[in-house]
Order: C-alpha cells, then sequence, then structure tokens
C-alpha cells in the first residue's frame, strides 16, 4: 500500500476561475522520495501546503489526499493538529522566518519534542542536544542557548531539520529547503537530508531538477497547476515527453554533466524563476 496517496486533488482560492491545482495525482511508497519540479506559480508549493493542511481557510480542495491509507481532506483542524509533526512535517525555505527570532533555538526545538510525546526517557533538553548533533551542529549546546539570528543560514535549515525530524514521522515534505543557501552549504544539507530520509517518505519540491536528481529517483514535473509528467528521473532524463520537460532537460543539459560534478541550476536558463 502507498503511504501517501494524493488522487485528482483540485485548489482553488477565492473567486479566483482557474483553480491553481488541478487533477493532481501521484503516489509514495513508504521509504520513496519524490521530487516536485516547476516554475515559480506552478503549484509546487500549494501541493505540499495542501498535503501538510496548512492551506488558508478560504481555499477550496476537492479529491483525496491519503496518508497511511487515512483521508486528510476535509480532516477537522484539531485531528490534523495531532497528526502535524507526528507523522507528517515540512521543512521551509527561509529558516529565519519559520523560526521565532524571540526565542532560544533549544527551546524551539524542545516544544517540538514535548509535543506530541509527554513521557521520554532524560530529559528533553538533552533530547534536544542530540538531535542538533545528529543534523550536524558541532557544539549543540552552544547553538540551543543562541537565537536564530546568531546563527548562520546552514545552521538554522538544520534547526529547523531537527525540528521537523525529531518526532519521526513518517512523511517528510521539504520546500525549496536549499535554495536561500549557497552552493557549498547547499550541498552539505542535500546530503545531510539525503541521509535521513533514507528511511521515511518525502516529498522534494524544488525549481531545479539537478537538486531533486541528488535526493530522489522519482519526479513529478508542475506546470501552470497541473502534473505534465512524472516517473524515473533517470529515463524522464533520457526521454522526456512533455515540450516543457524537453525544454528544461535540453536548457540544463543534464545529462552531459559527468556524475559527481556540479550541474547547472534551472534558474540560470528561466530567469523568471525564484531562486
Ligand atoms: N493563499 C493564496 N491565495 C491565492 N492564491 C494563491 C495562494 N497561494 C498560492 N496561490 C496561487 O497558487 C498558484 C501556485 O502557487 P505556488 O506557491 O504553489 O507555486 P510554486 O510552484 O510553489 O512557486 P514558487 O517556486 O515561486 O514557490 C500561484 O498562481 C499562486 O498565486
Amino acid at each position: 500500500m502507498s503511504h501517501l496517496e494524493v488522487t485528482d486533488l483540485a485548489v482553488s482560492f477565492g473567486r479566483q476561475q482557474r483553480p491553481a491545482l488541478r487533477g493532481i495525482s501521484f503516489t509514495l511508497g513508504e521509504r520513496e522520495r519524490l521530487g516536485i519540479i516547476g516554475q515559480s506559480g506552478s503549484g509546487k508549493s500549494v501541493t505540499a501546503l495542501a498535503v501538510m493542511g496548512l492551506l488558508p481557510v478560504h481555499a477550496r480542495v476537492t479529491g483525496s489526499i491519503r496518508l497511511a491509507g487515512r483521508e486528510l481532506v476535509g480532516l477537522p483542524e484539531r485531528e490534523m493538529r495531532r497528526l502535524r509533526g507526528d507523522e507528517v512535517s515540512m521543512i521551509f525555505q527561509e529558516p529565519m522566518t519559520a523560526l521565532d527570532p524571540t526565542m532560544k533555538v533549544g527551546r524551539q526545538v524542545g516544544e517540538v519534542v514535548a509535543l506530541h510525546h509527554v513521557e521520554r526517557r532524560g530529559s528533553i533538553h538533552d533530547e534536544v542536544l542530540v538531535w542538533l548533533g545528529r543534523v550536524g551542529i558541532s557544539d549543540p549546546a552552544r547553538i540551543a542557548d543562541s537565537y536564530p539570528h546568531e546563527l548562520s543560514g546552514g545552521q538554522r535549515q538544520r534547526v529547523l531539520i531537527a525540528m521537523a525530524l525529531a518526532n519521526r514521522p513518517g512523511l517528510v515534505l521539504c520546500d525549496e529547503p536549499t535554495t536561500a543557501l549557497d552552493v557549498l552549504v547547499q550541498r552539505q544539507i542535500l546530503q545531510l537530508l539525503a541521509d535521513e530520509l533514507a528511511d521515511r517518505a518525502a516529498v522534494f519540491v524544488s525549481h531545479d531538477l539537478a537538486v531533486v536528481r541528488q535526493v530522489c529517483r522519482r519526479v513529478a514535473v508542475m506546470l501552470d497547476g497541473e502534473i505534465v509528467e512524472q516517473g524515473e528521473i533517470d529515463e524522464i532524463i533520457a526521454a522526456p515527453r512533455h515540450p516543457y520537460t524537453q525544454g528544461l532537460i535540453a536548457s540544463a543539459r543534464i545529462d552531459q554533466v559527468p556524475p559527481g560534478h556540479l550541474l547547472p541550476s534551472v534558474a540560470d536558463f528561466y530567469p523568471g524563476t525564484r531562486s
């Protein structure tokens, strides 16, 4: 059985005539990672937010989102809140906005740890330090005692990853988790995510096929609110069917870059794409 099964998902906002998402269908196995790529405004974030149940109240959602067999569309907010963190969590692009600037990092991670599990062996503080160490923070005690603005962008993103993983959710949604970082740090965070997400289901949203290819085996290509093509990344690169995907691959020359070499970013070829 698929861990996540999205069927004919559509999302509209307000009186907008054309729904922002139309006919979105994909499945994800328990230990599978699916990339979603597409230009700015194509609907990648709305898809992830729909799965998280975090769309604004005026959004109209139809179709089906089943997580471990449970229907999420129409689920009351108080039940969805229970699932968030425990069964599904999200890593956002902008760690500075996702973290509370007025609260020390250790307390923020501790709140997530404490939220869903009342009884644990050892103290919450100890568990916070373990998680900060696990995501590659070399001095967890000092970082736990710091405010977000005292951290580098990469450290902040590591903290957010710790918060997203702390309750061991079966599904993690990553929305452009490395876009705000410089290339070197981006590589380190991608490696961390590839390691940490190996034993769970993950959706990895990016405008950059090269980035997605480093973390996922399958990809869905979105254009203007629809999935125009999906499948194994290497097969799609070898034989893209949709003209948009063909353009994406031709311009990125992804098939001509030897393994291990840095791939050009799709944003370099689509100036309108946010980077
Ligand atoms: N709260 C909202 N109210 C109205 N329209 C919205 C809202 N959120 C998203 N949209 C619209 O939905 C469409 C898809 O947006 P979405 O943010 O999913 O794009 P995206 O592919 O994630 O782009 P980006 O790469 O820039 O993040 C856009 O046309 C956007 O304007």
